[in-house]
């Protein structure tokens, strides 16, 4: 058994649509980014890395690479799902913060869970989405931006011979 960690922050700006764990959320000002900005599917492309010991978003998808501008990221999840499937990885379970003053994201929890499930071809058992504010404390009270934090646990196939 091996766990991850991932976090990452996007400030709020620009002229972007704001897209959390795929979900579009209209009528809210978006994420700076190079990629489409979604911040919850970077911090968990993060932790699988991390639990697979494979680096970090930015060595495989670099912000300097023009191929990634706008990119949708459940494109890089994707990828990063193959490539710990490759390694006869299997994804145990999966919990994520999202730190944000606004949006307010409960209505957006459950899509959010669909679209991981069906990215990383989990069961939504396998998967829990919450949020916090910080009750108008720091950088997040005020609005200037969003923090995700991932945790994962990933085991080796059972017929692994790795
Ligand atoms: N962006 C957010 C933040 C919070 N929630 C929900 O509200 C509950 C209370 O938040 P506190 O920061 O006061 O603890 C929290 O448990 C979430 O259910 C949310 O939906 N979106
Ligand atoms: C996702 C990538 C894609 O180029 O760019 P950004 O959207 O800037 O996001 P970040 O969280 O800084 O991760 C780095 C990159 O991999």
């Amino acid at each position: 058994m091996r766990i991850g960690h991932g976090y990452d922050v996007h400030a709020f700006g620009g002229n972007k649509p704001l897209i959390i764990g795929g979900v579009k959320i209209d009528n809210h000002i978006g994420l700076i980014a190079h990629s489409d900005g979604d911040v919850l599917l970077h911090a968990v492309c993060d932790a699988l890395l991390g639990a697979a010991a494979l680096g970090d978003i930015g060595r495989h998808f670099p912000d300097t690479d023009q191929k990634f501008a706008n990119v949708d990221s459940r494109d890089l999840l994707r990828r990063v799902y193959q490539l710990i499937a490759d390694k006869s990885y299997l994804i145990s379970n999966i919990d994520i913060t999202v730190v944000a003053q606004t949006p307010k994201m409960s209505p957006y929890i459950s899509q959010i869970c669909q679209n991981l499930a069906e990215d990383l071809a989990i069961g939504i058992d396998q998967i829990n989405v919450k949020a916090t504010t910080t009750e108008s404390l720091g950088y997040i009270g005020r609005k200037e931006g969003i923090a995700v934090h991932c945790v994962v646990i990933i085991e080796k196939m059972p017929d692994s011979n790795d």
